[in-house]
């Protein structure tokens, strides 16, 4: 029994009883691939009846068609030939090394037996260099083709070309365009419709990289090679593995290799993409391979955009942000011009595939960001998902999702994998029906509404900030009665279970909330559209209405409620900085929100303000350009301004050093109200500093010793600028400038810090020992003088040394200071401009003045003298 193919009708509908049907007539028929020449053996199953029909009625099939894909739904085996149909509906363009692949495959899945000749095949025309690459029209309708194939195949590509000239001459099996066009009879007026339609398949798979893994090696081998673009970190990791796959299978492997940090993705990394895709010829139809995390899939996804105007690739997801989440997006983009995520296109992946064999490297402060972004969608969209976290809860943290310590197999295995492909799927399912983002019902934006206020000015990796976010925003639903008390409390749990956080202390801080939420507003389209969980978890609704008082004071129940989860609703690891990245705060100096630890944040709907107002030409809110506003405010301004105007640092360049401190008739170096207003406008202090200000108060110490609040982010801020590791703080009081420090260093960073007196000692221990960076900080007690002689002599080596013990000393410790600086290291004198406010008999005012002057006088160093705070003198060896 042989399908008949009508050849007058179009959109043959192909369901799996067709390919059932084939595989029976393959069995029934007989049809066995003979020994011998390679290339006569396929023209003989070319031209037998069962497989020639059924590729005719394939190459006419409607395979994009919604109802064609309902047939298939189910089951693993059904979505396989589905994902065969939409190869074999191209077949006369199917090079002959995927053609007999695919073809072994579908008879695979119905007669293992039956299968192997046809995998026989499969191998020999892989095998052969001439015919694999090959087209198999050339062999069916060529110049060459045998007439009996020819009789079988041409009429139909005749039929074809008329009728759906894309199955016979593609450029891209994976998408089908279709467009129609009304004219005026003159054709002065016309209005057209345009429509994309894109294919693409997903799926969750083990050891990829395992020679015996064909995956890959399907994709690849026809071409006979592999052109990837691989993320310098994991190429590090895997890059051997990688080599040694595709060496197995002996196919070329072209790896184009890139540092993809999230300072990165910028459209100079893509640039560079384009440039080698461009070098290495790939060809508009040939899958690139993308190996990588979040960041490697948008940027990585854009150049393929942009390369040919659209190249196909395929995804290899290697953390849990791009295997659920960014990597099968339709969403590519990379930051540029002080925006994020502005340049962009919408170009899924051909083939997502995500193997949680990778996430054995990643770090658990990386695995637990990840699972914030699964949070979202069991909330939203997939109760059972939901309850599967609630079940699996911290061990998927500790186990990096059922790799580690957990036997393959096991009821833990299933379940983190389950995990994972739910999230995926919900994922999938939220995104491919908006592909344009042409509406703001998105529920995988749940947590994205507030958290880029705070999550940049927090330095807090992305997962926790859209932890808090949706932590919050589940007070929210059930404050509006879309989710019961008991529903929440499941919410807050998940999240605070995995580690994730409820609270930072950036929430004092309300303002930031609102003008996210305002920006956000104008971004959807002046909707706020806030996706909450409603009616039960699981299922999403929309906020579009919350006032800034509202909004307040809801933020302060919250805060108060979290209170009541371990670590009091605070995150495990919750900043960049805690997982080895760079602060995002410090890195790139973008507006209110700009670069995150991850690209998942609604890409293209966070473009941000600017990061500066622009140059000199730009216009100001009341029309008048920039110059013309200095010259009316600003010489205004200054007019009768002498020796401190700003002038004089600018033609003025040659300062008279005096021999006593100058006259300064202030008790402090700033006017009232200055050091109020930048302190407002500082990144403010964590918690654990305001313990250190309380404790110090409490033990009677005189509280203005320490650096305070302006100098101790300075001071963070140029450790993690200056990608320093250890630092010598020299007078640690109650311990301010050494926490300051251990902030802005990485996890394996260390503070030394040096301190003679027991009760400030003692003090200072305790705040290390009760704050999350103590660990960093190694209490040294006894005389710093003598200390620091001692460390020099055994060689220590520190990136910053800090002056802050007895200035009388400040020569000696500088001198020790400049001897264990590691190359390109910093000195930084505290108290440095005290000479100008210290009483004029004061002992120190000339200690200090005669170190300022020391270092004026020493040519072996380069130094600044900071206005911040009492001065602070910077020192670098030139
Ligand atoms: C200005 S406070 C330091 C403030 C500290 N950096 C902070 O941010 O809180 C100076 C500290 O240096 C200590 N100190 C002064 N001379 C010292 C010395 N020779 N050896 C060790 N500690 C000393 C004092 O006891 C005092 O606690």
């Amino acid at each position: 029994m042989h399908i008949t193919l009508d050849k007058t009708v179009g959109a043959q509908v192909v369901q799996p009883k067709h390919f059932a049907a084939f595989v029976a007539d393959v069995q029934e028929a007989g049809v066995t691939v003979p020994d011998g020449d390679v290339t006569a053996a396929l023209e003989a199953v070319l031209a037998s009846p069962a497989l020639s029909t059924f590729l005719l009625r394939c190459s006419r099939a409607d395979v994009f068609d919604g109802s064609v894909a309902a047939d298939f739904s189910g089951n693993i085996k059904d979505l396989r030939m589905l994902r065969s149909l939409k190869q074999l509906k191209y077949f006369y363009n199917l090079p002959a090394g995927q053609l007999t692949q695919v073809l072994a495959g579908v008879v695979a899945s119905g007669d293992a037996v039956a299968a192997k000749p046809w995998n026989a095949l499969a191998e020999r025309v892989l095998a052969s260099d001439e015919l694999c690459t090959g087209l198999i029209k050339n062999l069916i309708i060529g110049k060459t083709a045998s007439a009996d194939l020819k009789a079988i195949y041409e009429d139909n590509a005749e039929w074809l070309l008329h009728n759906d000239p894309h199955a016979l001459y593609p450029t891209s099996i994976y998408r089908q365009g279709s467009g129609h066009v009304t004219s005026s009879e003159d054709s002065s007026r016309i209005e057209g419709v345009m429509s994309t339609t894109i294919t693409t398949t997903i799926e969750i798979v083990r050891d990829v990289l395992s020679p015996d893994n064909h995956q890959l090696r399907d994709m690849y081998k026809p071409l006979k090679r592999c052109v990837a673009v691989v993320d310098e970190r994991l190429d590090k990791l895997y890059g051997t593995t990688l080599a040694n796959y595709f060496a197995a299978h002996d196919i070329e492997l072209v790896q184009l290799t890139y540092r993809c940090m999230e300072v990165d993705k910028d459209i100079s990394t893509v640039e560079k993409m384009l440039v080698d895709l461009k070098g290495s010829r790939v060809s508009r139809n040939e899958p690139v391979l993308i190996v990588g995390g979040g960041v490697m899939a948008d940027v990585g996804g854009f150049a393929c955009a942009l390369y040919h105007r659209n190249t196909p690739y395929v995804m290899l997801c290697t953390s849990i942000v791009s295997g659920i989440d960014a990597g099968p997006s339709p969403r590519t983009c990379c930051d540029g011009l002080g925006y994020k995520n502005v340049f962009g296109a919408y170009h899924p992946p051909v083939l997502t595939l995500t193997d949680r064999q990778f996430f054995r490297t990643l770090e658990k402060g990386w695995i637990r960001h990840g699972i914030a972004e699964i949070i979202k969608m069991a909330v939203t969209k997939d109760n059972t998902l939901f309850e599967a976290l609630e079940e699996a809860g911290d061990k998927l943290v500790t186990s990096k999702f059922g790799i580690e310590g957990v036997e393959a197999g096991s009821h833990f295995d299933t379940l983190s994998e389950s995990i994972i492909a739910k999230a995926m799927d919900g994922y999938v399912r939220s995104e491919y029906g908006n592909l344009w983002e042409t509406h703001q019902c998105r529920p995988h934006a749940y947590g994205h509404t507030w958290s880029p206020g705070f999550e940049l000015q927090a330095g807090l990796l992305h997962g926790h900030a859209v932890a808090i976010g949706m932590g919050y925003g589940a007070y929210l639903s059930f404050l509006e009665g879309w989710i019961s008390e008991v529903d929440f409390h499941r919410i807050l749990k998940v999240i605070s279970t995995v580690g994730l956080s409820l609270v930072h202390p950036i929430l004092d801080n309300p303002n930031s909330l609102w003008q996210s939420q305002v920006k956000m507003t104008e971004k959807r389209g002046g909707n706020l559209c806030a996706p909450l969980p409603r009616g039960s978890i699981g299922k999403c609704g929309y906020l579009n209405d919350l006032t800034r008082e509202r909004l307040e004071s809801t933020l302060i129940d919250y805060k108060e409620l979290c209170k009541a989860y371990p670590r009091e609703g605070a995150g495990i690891e919750p900043h960049c900085r805690d997982v080895g990245l760079e602060d995002p705060s410090t890195v790139k100096q973008h507006a209110d929100n700009a670069v995150h630890a991850s690209s998942t944040e609604e890409p293209s709907s966070t473009e941000e303000a600017p990061t500066a107002n622009g140059n000199g030409a730009a216009a100001n809110g009341n029309g008048e350009v920039y110059n013309d506003w200095i010259a009316k405010q600003q010489v205004s301004r200054n007019k009768g301004a002498t020796s401190s105007s700003l002038m004089a640092s600018m033609v003025d360049t040659t300062v008279e050093d005096t021999k006593t401190p100058p006259a300064f008739p202030h008790a402090t170096l700033f006017h009232e109200g200055g050091e109020e207003y930048a302190q407002a406008m500082t990144t403010p202090a964590s918690s654990e500093f305001v313990k250190i200000a309380k404790d110090t108060v409490a033990a009677e110490l005189f509280a203005p010793c320490m650096v305070g609040a302006i100098e101790g982010q300075f001071l963070k801020m140029v450790a993690s600028m200056t990608k320093a590791k250890r630092v010598l703080d020299i007078g640690t009081f109650t311990g301010y400038s050494a926490l300051a420090f251990a902030g802005g260093l990485p996890s394996d960073g260390q503070v030394v810090s040096i301190e003679f007196d027991e009760k400030c000692a003692d003090v200072a221990q305790k705040c290390f020992d009760a704050s999350a960076d103590g660990s960093k900080i190694k209490l040294v007690r006894g005389d710093a003088m003598k200390v620091v002689t001692e460390m020099a002599d055994a060689g220590e080596q520190f990136d910053i040394v800090f002056l802050d013990a007895d200035k009388v000393n400040y020569a000696h410790y500088y001198e020790a200071g400049l001897k264990m600086l590691a190359p390109g290291g910093t000195i930084l004198a505290d108290n440095a401009l005290c000479s100008l406010v210290y009483a004029d008999d004061d002992p120190v005012r000339l200690a200090l003045h005669a170190f300022a002057q020391k270092v004026r006088a020493d040519t072996r160093v380069e130094q600044v003298m900071l206005t911040v705070r009492e001065g602070i003198l910077l020192v670098r060896r030139v």
